[in-house]
């Protein structure tokens, strides 16, 4: 499987290049970065020695996905949207691990997906994964006396809140109850709030070191409270999650899919 990473030269990018060195049946065919980035023009091999020879970091998304099957995509929302259109007129599959997107931005992914299968997914881990479908069975079990709050730590370079695997558990604790997430998300309370609204679903942002990613649900009900955690402490664990979508992907028909679908937890 020949696949192109984007965003090589970030945290998520420099992982996909190791784990992609290390994982049977993949090559690294192109490496991709912004226009304007020192990186591009350079041997790949020269800022990063898991990289194989002959990889010479790009700008030029149209050949890069001339020459692979899959592209991995860890970057920011328009980079994302921008080269899912490439992806999908030149017939080369994505996975996107990007967060922070809008609404029109998934409008125009899901569209990119009607002609290529496209993987995206807030979160690449098993753990967070199998954490979705506990907390939608929690959520399903527990009545609105139970509150809902969803608690999220990062690194301090982290530019989107709340985290794409926060805003995750948080549909899944609304498909649970029942309700559109919109309708009772409350996010980041300042000053006088007001008491706590029946039915919200809070969402609270930590920021600070190198934190790779902490996620907390937590029902605080009567007398008790419930805690579901994850807690990342490799930022590998993704790139593996990643990379087996890519893998995933070959021979696929267009679709939009998500973790859960490469992990056959549905
Ligand atoms: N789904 C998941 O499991 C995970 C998702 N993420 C998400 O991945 C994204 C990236 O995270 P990091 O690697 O920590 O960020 P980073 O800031 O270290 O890396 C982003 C890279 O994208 C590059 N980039 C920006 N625009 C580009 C363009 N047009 N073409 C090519 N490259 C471009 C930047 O130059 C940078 O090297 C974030 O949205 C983050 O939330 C991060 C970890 C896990
Ligand atoms: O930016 C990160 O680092 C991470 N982003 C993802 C998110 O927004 O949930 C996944 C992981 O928590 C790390």
């Amino acid at each position: 499987m020949k696949i192109a990473i984007t965003g090589v030269s970030g945290r998520m990018g420099r992982m996909l290049v190791k784990v992609v060195s290390e994982t049977q049946g993949a090559t690294l065919s192109a490496a991709m970065e912004r226009p304007g980035h020192d990186w591009v023009g350079k041997a790949l091999e020269t800022m990063l020695p898991d990289a194989p020879a002959a990889v010479v970091v790009t700008d030029d998304a149209d050949a890069a996905l001339t020459a692979s099957d899959v592209v991995i995509d860890f970057t920011a929302p328009a980079a994302t949207v921008a080269l899912a259109q490439r992806a999908a007129e030149i017939g080369c599959a994505m996975v996107i691990g990007t967060t922070g997107f809008i609404d029109e931005d998934i409008v125009a992914i899901e569209r990119a997906s009607t002609h290529v299968p496209i993987m995206r997914a807030g979160n690449m881990s098993l753990g967070v994964n199998l954490l979705t479908q506990l907390v939608r069975q929690v959520a399903a079990s527990l009545g609105a006396e139970y509150d809902i709050e969803v608690v999220e730590a990062h690194h301090r370079m982290k530019v989107d809140a709340p985290s794409g695997t926060a805003l995750m558990l948080g549909e899944a604790a609304a498909e649970g109850r029942g309700v559109a997430l919109r309708e009772v998300e409350d996010r980041g309370r300042d000053g006088i709030t007001g008491q706590r609204k029946e039915g919200a679903i809070g969402f609270a942002a930590i920021r600070g070191g190198n934190i790779i990613g902490e996620h907390d649900v937590i029902f605080a009900g009567p007398d008790e409270v419930i805690t579901l955690r994850h807690s990342a402490t490799d930022r590998g664990l993704f790139a593996r999650g990643a990379v087996r979508a890519a893998l995933w992907c070959k021979g696929r028909s267009p679709g939009h899919y998500d973790m859960v679908d490469v992990l056959g937890l549905s």
